[in-house]
Formats: C-alpha cells, sequence, structure tokens
C-alpha cells in the first residue's frame, strides 16, 4: 500500500492535523479524515440566525482566541495566514475596554479585576482585596508542601499559599471561564505548573520562586534553540509580507473573524478538500481500531467499511478513544477523566449597548455560586462590536452547568432549551439588571466538551503515554484537547508539532514507539 494516515476526528484538532499532513507529505501519501458526525469542526460552531430581517451570529463554543507572543499563539495566527484568512480576521484592540475590563461577580455587584498598580491607588473592589493579603502571606511564609505529595488541587494550592479567599473569590472564577471545572478538583501541578514548581522545588514560596523557575525554563528551552530560531523567522518573513495582518495583530489582545469562529473550520475543511490526495469522510464514526492481517492500521466504521493506514493520529476526545479498543488494558487518564458539559445561552436584544458596563464579561466565582446559576456572562457585542455588522443589536452569552450541571439542570443529555433559557434571563436580570425583552434567545448544550485536568493528571498522562504505544504497534498517537490544554491555538500547535516530530522520526510511515505525547510530557520535566 502506498502512504496512508488517518486522521480521527474533524474537529479542529483533527482538521489542522489533515491540514499540517497535507502540507508536508508528498502527493502520492493518502491522507484520510475521519468524523464521526455530520458535519465537520466540533466544538467550534457559529450558528447564522435571523429575526425581523437582520441576521447575526450565535457562537456555541470558543469565540475568540488570544494573539501574543507564545508559540500557541503564533501558530493559530500562521495557520489563519496560511489560510488566507487575514481579511476574515476582526480584534479587540489592547487598549479597548473588552480587553482591559474583566469582570468578577462578588455579593451579587460586578467588581472589575485590576488592570495594574494603579488600581492600588484607585482602591480594589472588595472581590480583590484578599489578593494583597495573599501576596504578602506567600511573600513571608516559607514553602509549606506537603513532602511526597506529587499533586494537589488548585483549591489546596492556592489557599494554602495564598489564602482561601484567593481561590473562592478569584482562583475558581477563572477557572470556570477556561474549564467549566471546580477549583477543588482540577491538578495545581498541570495547570499552574511554573507556581507549582516555584513552591516544590525551594523553601521560598512561590512568588520569588518564580525568578528560579524561569531561569530553569530558560535553560531548558536551549534544547529547543534551533526550533524556536526557525519559528522567529519565519514570523519574521510573514511580517514583510502582511505588515498590515500583522501589526494589526500586534495592537490586539484577542482576534475572531467577522462571521466567526466556524471561518476557521470551514476553511480549513474546504482547502482539504481541494487537496486530490485527502478524503474526507462524514457520518462514520469509527467503532474499532486493530491490526490487520498485512500489519497495517485498520479502523472499521460504523456501516462495516475499513480504513487502512500505516499511521492513524487519534483526535477523538478519551471517551470515544475508550470503545474502539476491543479487551483493551485499563489505563487512568482514559477511564478516569471526567469532561465538563456546558450549555451556552446566546441572548441577542434589538437595541445597542444594553449592557450597563463595558468590558469582556464576568465570571462567577466559588464564593457566588450560590446566588448564580451562570458561570460567567460573555458581552460578546462588546468584545467584537464588528460581528453586529453595525446592525442595532447587543449580543451575550450566558454560560451555565461545568461541574454543577446534573445538581442544577439535570443530565445535559435531556434538558429542555426552556430551562437554559429561562437560567439565562434570569441571570441577565439579576447581574446585569436588564429587564427589555431579547429579541432572540437560543440555548446549546456542549455535552462533555472540556476534558477536566484533574489531581494526579500528568501521572495519568505519563501511564496514556505508554499506553497509547502498545496500542496498534506503534501505528498509532494521540492529540487535541484531553492533553496540551484545551485552547484552539494549543490543539493546532499540538497537531502541528505532532506531524513535524512525526516526520523527523518517519514515524507515519513506519511503527515506531510514539504516541504523540512525547513533547507536552517533556514540558513537565
Ligand atoms: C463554551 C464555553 C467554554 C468555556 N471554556 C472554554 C469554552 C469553549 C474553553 C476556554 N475558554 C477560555 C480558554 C483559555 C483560552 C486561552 O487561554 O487562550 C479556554 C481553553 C477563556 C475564555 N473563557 C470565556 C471566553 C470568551 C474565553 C476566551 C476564549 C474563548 O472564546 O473560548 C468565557 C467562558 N467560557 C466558559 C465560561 C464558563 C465562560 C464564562 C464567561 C467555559
Amino acid at each position: 500500500m502506498s502512504q496512508a494516515v488517518t486522521v480521527l476526528g474533524g474537529g479542529i484538532t483533527g482538521l489542522s492535523t489533515a491540514w499540517f499532513l497535507a502540507q508536508r507529505l508528498p502527493p502520492t501519501a493518502r491522507i484520510q479524515l475521519v468524523e464521526g458526525s455530520s458535519r465537520l469542526g466540533g466544538w467550534v460552531r457559529t450558528d447564522r440566525r435571523e429575526v425581523d430581517g437582520t441576521s447575526f451570529i450565535a457562537e456555541k463554543g470558543p469565540r475568540t482566541l488570544r494573539t501574543g507572543r507564545s508559540r500557541e499563539a503564533l501558530a493559530a495566527l500562521e495557520l489563519v495566514d496560511d489560510l488566507d484568512l487575514r481579511s476574515d480576521v476582526v480584534v479587540a484592540q489592547k487598549t479597548s475596554a473588552a480587553a482591559r475590563n474583566r469582570y468578577i461577580l462578588y455579593n451579587g455587584e460586578l467588581n472589575c479585576m485590576p488592570t495594574g498598580i494603579g488600581s492600588l491607588i484607585t482602591g480594589l473592589p472588595p472581590a480583590v482585596r484578599c489578593l494583597p493579603r495573599g501576596v504578602w502571606h506567600d511573600l513571608t511564609t516559607k514553602s509549606n508542601s506537603l513532602a511526597g505529595v506529587t499533586d494537589e488541587s488548585i483549591n489546596s494550592f492556592v489557599s494554602r499559599r495564598f489564602g482561601q479567599d484567593v481561590d473562592d473569590n478569584l482562583a475558581s472564577a477563572v477557572m470556570h471561564g477556561i474549564y467549566a471545572a471546580d477549583t477543588k478538583v482540577l491538578s495545581a501541578r498541570a495547570l499552574l505548573y511554573p507556581f507549582w514548581l516555584a513552591d516544590h522545588t525551594g523553601k521560598t514560596g512561590v512568588l520569588r520562586g518564580l525568578r528560579r523557575v524561569a531561569k530553569l525554563s530558560r535553560a531548558r528551552n536551549t534544547k529547543h534553540a534551533l526550533r524556536d530560531a526557525e519559528e522567529r523567522y519565519s514570523i519574521s518573513k510573514r511580517r514583510m509580507r502582511n505588515r498590515e495582518f500583522w501589526s494589526m495583530i500586534d495592537d490586539a489582545s484577542m482576534y475572531s473573524f467577522r462571521d466567526g469562529m466556524q471561518t476557521l473550520t470551514d476553511r480549513l475543511a474546504h482547502r482539504l478538500a481541494d487537496y486530490p490526495n485527502v478524503d474526507i469522510i462524514t457520518g462514520q464514526p469509527a467503532s474499532q481500531a486493530r491490526i490487520g492481517a498485512d500489519g497495517d492500521a485498520e479502523i472499521v466504521l460504523a456501516n462495516g467499511g475499513v480504513v487502512r493506514a500505516q499511521h492513524v493520529i487519534n483526535t477523538l476526545p478519551l471517551y470515544k478513544i475508550r470503545s474502539l479498543f476491543k479487551n483493551r488494558p485499563s489505563n487512568s487518564l482514559l477511564d478516569e477523566t471526567p469532561y465538563a458539559s456546558v450549555a451556552v445561552v446566546n441572548v441577542t436584544y434589538p437595541k445597542k449597548n444594553i449592557v450597563p458596563v463595558d468590558g469582556f464579561g464576568y465570571l462567577v466565582p466559588r464564593a457566588s455560586a450560590m446566588s448564580s446559576k451562570a458561570l460567567g456572562v460573555v458581552f460578546d457585542s462588546c468584545s467584537l462590536p464588528q460581528q453586529d455588522y453595525d446592525a442595532e443589536i447587543s449580543r451575550l452569552s450566558v454560560m451555565l452547568g461545568g461541574s454543577r450541571f446534573d445538581e442544577l439542570f439535570g443530565s445535559p443529555a435531556t434538558v429542555t432549551k426552556d430551562v437554559l433559557e429561562n437560567a439565562a434571563m434570569e441571570t441577565i436580570s439579576n447581574h446585569l439588571g436588564i429587564k427589555v425583552a431579547p429579541s432572540d434567545v437560543d440555548a446549546t448544550v456542549g455535552q462533555n466538551c472540556i476534558p477536566s485536568y484533574t489531581v494526579g493528571y500528568i501521572d495519568r498522562l505519563k501511564s496514556m503515554h505508554e499506553w497509547v504505544q502498545a496500542q496498534l504497534g506503534g501505528r498509532m498517537s494521540v492529540v487535541g484537547a484531553a492533553y496540551g490544554g484545551p485552547a484552539v491555538p494549543q490543539c493546532i500547535m499540538h497537531a502541528r508539532d505532532l506531524v513535524n516530530h512525526h516526520l523527523r522520526l518517519d514515524a507515519l510511515e513506519k511503527p515506531q514507539l510514539v504516541s504523540g505525547l512525547e513533547e507536552i510530557i517533556s514540558g513537565f520535566e
């Protein structure tokens, strides 16, 4: 058989993986992307809605991407550039209210997060007053990490070093906004790695230890000096070619596309379809993965069809990978990783500036959980007004559920739209005081959409590395939101890194001891 690589999953990770393969493999190599549902894009989904002749978008998943100089931000921007989406990009400038003002719900009021040292002079809002005390506590208290403990919850870590209030009012809110999960279960070692390391590798506490950790990580990064230099060179060439785009990005704190995030996945899907050596199979879930008689990897589809390849890049969520292997040995990451379900309720008003404050939106910390069914609200029209197309509208998104989904609304599989939409309207009325009737309300449930990196995650990731290597005789690797972080740019960067890594090792043609997790794991060493 001529070279063939199969990509399982047609979300942002699967599409990006197929794209990097198509870019780097010769045209004689077959690339087969298998998606179980009839739609590509996964959790990235932008609905177009129309009310009284006004058309607008409703973002159902991730809605903005971060700019900046991190490898992941640049990987996503390079992809946007290569897909010729530069003129579709809309940004929130660094100086905009959306970039500067982020709120936390505290005692029923919106408290604006400090943006700099100036906030100390203007006065800190009540939710944040615990922070200077917490910083002082960390600076003046020697390391109190427990000997022999290899991980702990973010709640335990933050309250041990900075005080319980800092977790109750601040850290829990931030983690709701990213993982829709509680800091009492999330891993400090996995999600706050530099801070956790600073505490565990010295006696000075977290903040004083950070300088030492930065030095260590600079020393470790020399390992990647060549790669980093190549990446810097590639960006500088792009800057020369498309000055206007890159300088717009330099001034921005986040971006999306005029017609929403799905622009990115749609363009990937269209460009992939143009490659004669890429086959996209939709509406056929993979039901089994096995080794065929000739030693190649085989993916059995629900209709009985079989897709053969020398290598399978599996981007499915862990709960779908579980069912692909008959009589498989147990694995703690596969078997024990919970996923959060989030309901996004898009609410549109026939009027501009409906929200009484300007900003990105607000998050609900644990301290306010009893007085709120929502995890947070995003002020979409304030963040990216370009997406309103000059219409007289205001768009908001209310995020519900997460770790309290079942307790508040029952099962995400059976909850009705009405229940969620009523909870969203109650949230908007109680927290923002908006009483006027919206022109459109639409709830969508993302069932099991965000993996929770719970305590012990890194050890489980290492065990997954071995488990993957043992499957399909070295002909499978994994990449996606459950490993190197759930943000879209992280998924894109890890897809690119995996393809480059496997090409270097020739692992896409011949079986090798690879898992796709090598670089992610080395980041924790
Ligand atoms: C559908 C709800 C989601 C919640 N978290 C995520 C989604 C898709 C995933 C996520 N959200 C953020 C990050 C970090 C991004 C980064 O660091 O670059 C991730 C992985 C941050 C974030 N949170 C909210 C927004 C609008 C953003 C910016 C990125 C994005 O658009 O996803 C708002 C928000 N998201 C959730 C809640 C509960 C919430 C509350 C206001 C859950």
